[in-house]
């Protein structure tokens, strides 16, 4: 088949290349020459495990091709796929301008395909609130009087493991009125899901749109609950590991997604949690149980700030109580295997430092540039883990790269000023901290003070 992929960011590129992994023909459009420029001489402006590599294929068989016009590939095309961002407003509102541009854009090239053309199948990517495959359809429909059909079909990738989703997916949903248009979908997707045995769910356009942000929520939901229950463990003596353990292993609940952490971040749950609670209001049935995840993650967010406070004996009142301590940071990016900063709880945790005085000495691997571009010499960057802890009053931990929990400790011992570590994402457990004589606070267990 030939496709369009309108956008090429993290949903886009990946879309673009596990297509035509799949075989079929992909024209890549952005607005951004520049990005369309490094995607043609085969860079990645993007880090993602394995997207490099299937670029590089892709570009050189000539499957895969990038463009700033979306008209050079429309003639043919059996579908176009957007994918561009949904920005949160002011108002907390998805932000659907981009949405919108692109369908009156595609409106308008519509001109260029043969008026007995196979209706063009336009395909919702974005994550966008019910109705929007009405209002694109309205938006293309005023430009053209070609036939095309406006498909919803949102996307469950995850950062840092996103084709490994996109091509083994749990499941694909279709939002679709039409066999044809369900038949162009199943083109592209059978081979996915015939690898991962997901499954296929063909549904109205507003039920799949809903989907897509109940899912994120009920996924935030988990987190936040999770979270809630390590501080309460840390209150009454219990350990958070073995009650996640037991609890998931109720397979009405499941093991997954219950990993306490720092606050989750990253581009889609802040984003789309606000966007669902804005349509909540509107519809006069406000969503309680998201409001009080979104309220609940604040709170996380500073929960490992509090824990330094505490244990450097930080007093409301008192100007810059940390200016002679030095932080080692581990990790910006808002999860391991990304570097995506968008909401990450480092940014805060960086500012919450600053503020108390504090000197920050910070690494990461794939997040640096990011950070740098945003906070230039507010923070110190370092060029290892290691060298990250040279002379530091204590190391914190804020991404679960794997790296970190593999890290030489007896030689980061050696570099920081005393053994002392506040880790985000329990990476260790606190006895053998205990054994090697480790001041160490994590979340939900409890904290062990060295010698
Ligand atoms: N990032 C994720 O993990 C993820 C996962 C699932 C769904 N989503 C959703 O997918 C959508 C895209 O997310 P993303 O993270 O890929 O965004 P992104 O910001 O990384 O990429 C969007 C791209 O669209 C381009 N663009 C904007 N207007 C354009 C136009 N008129 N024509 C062509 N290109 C245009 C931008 O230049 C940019 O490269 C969002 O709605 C998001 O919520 C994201
Ligand atoms: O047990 C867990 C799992 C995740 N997180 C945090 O939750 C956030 C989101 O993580 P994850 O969901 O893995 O990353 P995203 O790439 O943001 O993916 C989410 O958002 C995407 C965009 O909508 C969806 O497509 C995905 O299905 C959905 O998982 C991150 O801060 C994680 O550190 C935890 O704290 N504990």
């Amino acid at each position: 088949m030939q496709v369009l992929v309108i956008g090429s960011g993290y949903v886009g590129l990946v879309a673009a290349a596990c297509f035509a992994e799949a075989g079929h023909r992909i024209l890549g459009v952005d607005v951004d020459a520049a990005k369309v420029a490094t995607l043609s001489r085969g860079e990645s402006p993007i880090f993602e495990p394995g997207l490099d590599e299937l670029l590089a294929r892709h570009l050189a068989s000539g499957a895969l091709r990038f463009t700033t016009d979306l008209k050079a590939g429309i003639a043919d095309a059996d579908a176009a796929f957007i994918c561009v961002g949904t920005p949160q407003s002011e108002d907390g509102s998805a932000d659907m301008k981009y949405v919108l541009a692109v369908a009156g854009q595609i409106g308008d090239a519509m001109a260029l395909r043969a008026k007995d053309a196979k209706p063009l199948i336009v395909v919702d990517k974005s994550t966008v609130p019910v109705g929007t495959a009405a209002r694109v359809h309205a938006e293309i429909a005023a430009h053209t009087d070609r036939a095309f059909e406006v498909v919803s079909n949102p996307e469950f990738l995850r950062e840092g493991s996103a084709i490994g989703d996109f091509l083994e997916p749990d499941r694909v949903v279709v939002g679709c009125r039409s066999d044809h248009a369900e038949a162009v979908m199943k083109g592209l997707y059978q081979s996915f899901l015939d690898r991962s045995g997901g499954k296929w769910f063909r549904m109205d356009p507003p039920s799949a749109e809903l989907t897509k942000y109940a899912a994120n929520a009920m996924l935030a939901l988990r987190i936040s609950f999770i979270n809630e229950i390590a501080n309460l463990a840390e209150c009454v003596g219990a350990d958070v590991d073995h009650v996640k353990t037991a609890i998931g292993a109720d397979h009405r609940i499941g093991p997954a997604f219950l990993n306490p952490g720092p606050g989750f971040g990253g581009s889609c749950f802040p984003k789309d949690l606000q966007a669902l609670l804005k349509v909540g209001r509107e519809q006069g049935h406000p969503l309680m149980t998201l409001a009080a995840t979104v309220e609940a993650n604040r709170h996380q967010k500073q929960v490992l700030l509090k824990k330094v406070k505490a244990h450097f004996g930080v007093q409301a009142g008192v100007p810059a109580p940390l200016k002679d301590r030095r932080f080692a940071l581990w990790g910006l990016a808002f999860k391991a295997n990304t570097d995506d900063i968008r909401e990450s709880m480092a940014l805060e945790l960086i500012d919450g430092l600053v503020n108390l005085g504090a000197e920050v000495v910070v690494h990461d691997f794939a997040a640096m540039e990011a950070v740098k571009a945003k906070i230039g010499d507010k923070v110190r960057y370092a060029e290892s883990p290691l060298a990250a802890c040279e002379g530091a009053d204590a190391l914190l931990i804020a991404t679960e790269w794997s790296e970190y929990r593999e890290a030489d400790l007896e030689a980061v011992a050696k570099a920081l000023k005393a053994r002392r570590i506040f880790d985000g994402r329990n990476l260790f457990r606190p006895e053998a901290m205990q054994a090697k004589g480790w001041t160490y606070h994590s979340l939900g267990r409890r904290a062990v003070e060295g010698k």
